[in-house]
């Protein structure tokens, strides 16, 4: 990494430290990811190459991009090098908005949405369709636009991915399908995107709880509160919508393109 100075200590990304980082030849600011393989499975080096193959496929603008990977073979480090995005990610934007009593205006909402649909958009309509599997506030950051970002869970729909994967922190976005063990599909990215809609109006997730017993009980019910009133009948019709618990009746991402606060936003984009 001698290319780089490292700069800070940004944070934690799927199973690795996050810095921000300046290429010495320009003067350019990144974020390097780092992970040390060396201490990893086979599966989980082979989870790193496919997080790495992914990512340096993807070319949008709401999703962030990659410019390099390194390896340190002295310290059996690898370094993703990605895009630095000094907004951060929406998580701690939420958090701020929930300290200071203020709620994310309707429209800003929608607008940060309409972003994250279109980055999926991206990932599910390739050939070899690509599934998040864990979208949620930290793995989104603010830029001049919104980008979605940690490909760490990723999968291409055609590898066999096994259920069980190291889960880090609490599932809060976990769909119902997932919960009964059954295969990752990209409905389950929508479900998470209508737990990412409902934490945007409410500050919080849809589902929380003491322990994962009764989180698993709640979210195989879709058993929620309401979100703040100030809030359209719209919004919480599409929450609903995103959250059936039958896979079957949630809207594709092409019903999300299609939906009018978002479809109005991509024809002012032409
Ligand atoms: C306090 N946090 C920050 O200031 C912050 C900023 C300004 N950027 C980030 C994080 C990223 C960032 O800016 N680009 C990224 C690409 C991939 C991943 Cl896993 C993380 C990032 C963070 C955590």
């Amino acid at each position: 990494m001698e290319a780089f100075q490292f700069l800070d200590n940004i944070g934690k990304g799927s199973f690795a430290k996050v810095y921000k980082v300046l290429r010495k030849a320009d003067q350019k600011v990144f974020v390097a990811k780092e992970m040390e393989y060396g201490r990893m499975s086979e599966k989980e080096k082979q989870q790193l190459v496919n997080e790495v193959n992914i990512l340096r496929e993807l070319k949008h603008p709401n999703i962030i991009k990659y410019y390099d990977r390194i390896v340190d073979k002295q310290t059996q480090k690898l370094y993703i090098i990605m895009e630095y995005c000094e907004g951060g990610d929406l998580a701690q934007f939420l958090k701020k908005l929930k300290k200071d009593k203020e709620y994310l205006p309707e429209e800003s909402v929608w607008k940060i949405f309409s972003q994250i649909v279109q980055a999926l958009c991206e990932i599910h309509r390739r050939q070899n369709k690509i599934l998040h599997r864990d979208i949620k506030p930290a793995n989104i950051f603010l830029d001049k636009t919104v980008k979605l970002g940690d490909f760490g869970l990723a999968r291409m729909l055609n590898i066999n991915s096994e259920f069980a994967h190291t889960q880090v922190g609490t599932p809060y976005y976990m769909s119902p399908e997932l919960i009964e063990e059954h295969k990752y599909n990209e409905k389950s990215d929508i479900w998470a995107c209508g737990c990412l809609l409902y934490e945007m109006c409410s500050l919080q997730p849809p589902f929380q709880a003491q322990n994962y017993l009764s989180l698993a009980m709640k979210i195989k019910s879709a058993q929620y509160d309401n979100i703040p009133q100030q809030y359209t009948s719209e919004m919480k019709r599409v929450i609903s919508w995103c959250l059936s618990v039958n896979q079957d009746q949630r809207p594709s991402v092409d019903d999300l393109l299609n939906l009018p606060r978002i479809s109005i936003r991509l024809r002012e984009k032409r």
